[in-house]
């Protein structure tokens, strides 16, 4: 059971915002305040449940990781940043990104708009996905995007011909799978064979890939890319996927005679869910063993160093946003090793899918009110019909919770607005963004009445 109200925005030992809870938390009267706004006034003003993003946090957190690809990366051919939009992607935090100097990793039409609509230029866009509508290729060499990651055979044919069509040359960067298994969970690994994304380097299909690229009329080779998984601790499995694609850019120089000019190294970078989670390697420690695997791979093929990028998505917004919910029914169920207390709060598995899809744990705190009285260990549910609506399995919460109390669940700024659904008919909260004791609302609340629209009857 973690309690993580001692916690509240601690800085770790080397000055990272790695703590749980975004930078700029804190507590007033009792009261959780976020960027300087009150939970209370939050939720008075854009209703229950609500998505909290810290801004300062958010940029802060994206500085870092260019600040780290720019250090580490000075003395080879420099780096860059994607954004991984699957995170949370609205307009602003496009803006946002793209004043930090960070570009834009986009998997879908809706993705590529949010970020043109940001005015991100083209050249900082990429886009990616395992099954892109021609529409989505079209509009993306329409754009001008820096590449389009292409994870099969048959879409690098449909981008060729698109390109032929449009008159363009396509920049193509090949996905490709390095056999190296790693992630927070099954589900969220995604470089072990038997699984739907990219190309195999061990069944040759990476380098057929490679071959069908040079051998294109409008389709240029300028990278290739591998992204093995999320929420990943061990740097030695980055490192180890590193050495594969370098390895693979060895063999594409020795066969073609062609130096591939960039390699992206995905994203996946854990962060803290609660305060019991192994505090994550910094932004630099990965990017130094990413520098490390390029350096003695220069040094050992005698090529000209790649100019590198990586896609971090979860550890720029994760812990910069979290959850206001308002709590509702309490009941104590009695057990055979004691009672649990369930605590139900007006949302659920519809804005946070992660606890039912991936056994994630979370943590939460009361947020309208000092929480620091006799304590009970608590289940935070939501209001699904669904025994596994769990959003946080076992807490220490306040003895006096009630009806009416708001309770935040932090590090949710990542693939829970994103992931968020409508089942059981609810419509998906808003996103707030606060900064400096100033609130913007980044996605607006849907209502009931957005949901009745889709259908002609109503
Ligand atoms: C290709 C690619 N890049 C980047 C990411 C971002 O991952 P994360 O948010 O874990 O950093 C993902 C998602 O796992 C991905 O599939
Ligand atoms: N959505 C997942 C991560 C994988 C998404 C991108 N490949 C999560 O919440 O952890």
């Amino acid at each position: 059971m973690t309690s993580p109200l001692e916690h509240l925005a601690a800085p770790e030992p080397d000055g990272s915002p790695s703590g749980i809870w975004p930078m700029n938390v804190d507590r007033v009267g009792g009261e959780l305040t976020i960027g300087g706004v009150s939970a209370s006034d939050l939720v008075a003003q854009f209703g229950s449940p609500l998505y909290v993003i810290d801004e300062g946090d958010m940029r802060a957190r994206a500085h870092a990781w260019k600040s780290a690809i720019d250090e580490s990366f000075a003395d080879l051919a420099g780096g860059d940043v994607f954004y991984a939009g699957k995170a949370f992607l609205s307009v602003a935090a496009a803006r946002w990104m793209a004043e930090e100097g960070l570009s834009i990793d986009t998997c879908s039409e809706g993705e590529l708009r949010t970020a043109i609509a940001a005015g991100v230029p083209g050249s900082k866009i990429g886009l990616h996905g395992n099954n892109k509508s021609r529409a989505e290729i079209e509009l993306a060499l329409q754009a001008g995007v820096a590449h389009v990651v292409v994870d099969s055979l048959a879409e690098l044919a449909l981008v060729e011909q698109v390109a032929g069509q449009r008159g363009q040359t396509a920049p193509i960067v090949l996905r490709v799978t390095t056999g190296v298994h790693a992630g927070g969970h099954e589900y969220i690994s995604t470089a072990h064979e038997d699984q739907k994304f990219g190309l195999s380097i061990s069944t040759g299909a990476a380098l057929r890939a490679v071959e069908e690229t040079l051998a294109a009329s409008h389709l240029e080779l300028v990278g290739l890319h591998s992204h093995i998984g999320s929420q990943i601790l061990a740097v030695e499995a980055f490192q180890a996927a590193a050495n594969a694609i370098l390895a693979l850019r060895a063999e594409i120089s020795a066969l073609h005679g062609v130096t591939v000019p960039e390699i992206d190294f995905g994203g996946g970078y854990a962060i803290r869910y609660t305060v019991i989670d192994d505090v994550p390697p910094a932004p630099l420690t990965y990017t130094a063993a990413l520098a490390g695997a390029v350096t003695a791979h220069v040094v050992e093929s005698g090529l000209a160093a790649p100019r590198v990028s990586i896609e971090p998505g979860r550890s720029i917004v994760g812990p910069a946003g979290i959850t206001l919910y308002t709590v509702g029914t309490i009941k104590n169920v009695e057990l055979e090793e004691g009672s649990r207390r369930y605590v139900s709060v007006d949302g659920g598995m519809s804005d946070n899918i992660r606890p039912a899809l991936y056994e994630a744990d979370y943590t939460a705190a009361l947020a309208s009110r000092e929480p620091f009285d006799e304590q009970v260990r608590s289940r935070v549910v939501g209001k699904h019909c669904e025994s596994g609506d769990i959003l946080v399995k076992d807490v220490a919460l306040s003895a006096s919770l009630g009806p009416g109390d708001l309770l935040a669940v932090p590090a949710t700024g990542a693939y829970g607005r994103s992931m968020a659904s409508n089942y059981n008919m609810l419509p998906r909260p808003g996103v707030v963004a606060v900064s400096d004791g100033s609130v913007k609302q980044l996605i607006r609340r849907e209502t009931v009445e957005d949901l009745l629209t889709f259908d002609e009857d109503a």
